[in-house]
């Protein structure tokens, strides 16, 4: 088991190796304070404290054994200091299972209006009010703590694509100084680790050198940022035909904001073991439900009538106990149960094709069919 707390190098114990053609596939468990995750995992993003239309308790059902939050976002609103005085995140939002939470500045660059890049960290104008904020490796690491984040995330920056050489060296290298002061100001406890996140863009020397650079500073896991930034499958592929390897075996390798189910299932047969996507819950919010069948667009006039389920054997309650005529109706006409039940049953089919991943891994049987 790959226990989230330091081990010694020696307890290299993965619990399943997969079929030899995806050799780099592993099932394995991440133990942490706040309880166990099974790998492959899918991490449903909850960005302000929740998971948009679920209850946690609803997505607990789904299987999801960790969810994520946005330092960004609850820094603004309701504030880190607040959330520490109300008794962290866990409580405030009644999940008591694992949390991560993202470092905040892939979100400043993605939301906030006017920000600026320095040495120190980013200045960025409060998307909500426009006040001024900043972020660097010790606020983010401060706030996360504040959060009660079961797993920190370094404060790095997302290298955009595309980008030259000489971008993504410099913004590889901005990245390995901020791992090294989010590292020496994140507080270590028990049960709770801190993940380093490397960046490169696609350029493969530069990938290795910033893994070098993290892993000198022993994080207790690893993410490959920079990815999943408009460089569409293929190239995404090509990079993590490679960049997983350089990354410690024996510790959790997370490839963050993806992704698709076909993406998910390539990025495991490379030996990726922690993924989050909106695609899910924002699609499901849009009338969007994944299936066996494909991908339903249930405002579709031709479910008008269709007294079928969106799958006869998912066991989420749209599928229970609606029909596809019922969910396309709440869907046009908005009604808010409608973004519930889209919600709760994609969150299933996501958590579904990763236990059936797991299982496939521990029979050492290979899974590319699996949609
Ligand atoms: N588009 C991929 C992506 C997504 C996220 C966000 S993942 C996330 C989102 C919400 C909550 C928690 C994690 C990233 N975050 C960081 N820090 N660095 C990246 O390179 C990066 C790339
Ligand atoms: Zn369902």
């Amino acid at each position: 088991e790959v226990s989230i707390t330091k081990f010694p190098a020696d307890e290299r114990k993965i619990i399943a190796k997969a079929h030899d053609k995806y050799k780099k596939a592993r099932a394995g468990i991440i133990n942490t304070r706040h309880g166990q995750i099974h790998t492959p995992a899918f991490m449903p993003v909850g960005t302000k404290g929740t998971v948009k239309a679920m209850l946690p308790e609803s997505v607990q059902t789904t299987g999801a054994d960790i969810i994520l939050g946005n330092t960004y976002h609850l820094m603004l609103q309701p504030g880190a200091k607040r959330v520490f005085k109300l008794g962290g995140l866990h409580k405030f939002m009644n999940w008591s299972k694992p949390l991560l939470t993202d470092s905040g500045g892939f979100q400043v660059m993605s939301l906030s209006k006017l920000r600026k890049i320095t040495e120190e960290g980013v200045i960025f104008n409060s998307h909500i009010d426009g006040s001024k904020f900043m972020l660097s490796p010790e606020s983010s690491t401060e706030i996360q703590y504040l959060l009660g984040s079961t797993i920190t995330m370094a404060f790095d920056e997302c290298t955009p694509y595309p980008s030259t050489y000489e971008q993504a060296k410099s913004s590889m290298e901005l990245t390995s100084r901020w791992a090294k002061r989010s590292r020496k100001a994140f507080y270590s406890r028990d049960g709770y680790g801190q993940f380093g996140i490397i960046q490169g863009s696609i350029y493969n020397d530069l990938r290795l050198k910033s893994a070098l650079d993290l892993i000198e500073l022993d994080f207790e896991g690893y993410a490959i940022g920079g990815l999943a930034v408009g460089e569409g499958q293929e190239l995404m592929f090509k990079v993590l035909d490679y960049a997983p390897d350089l990354l410690p075996i024996n510790k959790p390798r997370y490839l963050m904001g993806v992704g698709k189910p076909a993406d998910i299932i390539g990025a495991v047969q490379r030996g990726i073991d922690m993924f989050d996507c909106v695609i899910p819950t924002r699609s499901g919010r849009n009338g969007q439900a994944f299936t066996k069948y494909g991908v339903v667009n249930i405002r579709n006039s031709k479910y008008k009538e269709d007294n079928t389920p969106l799958e006869e054997d998912c066991l989420c309650p749209a599928c229970k106990n609606y029909t596809k005529a019922y969910l396309h109706y709440l869907v046009k006409v908005k009604e808010i149960l409608g973004a519930m039940l889209m919600t709760w049953h994609n969150l299933m089919y996501f958590q579904k094709l990763m236990l059936r991943i797991r299982e496939y891994i521990a029979q050492g049987k290979d899974f590319d069919f699996i949609s």
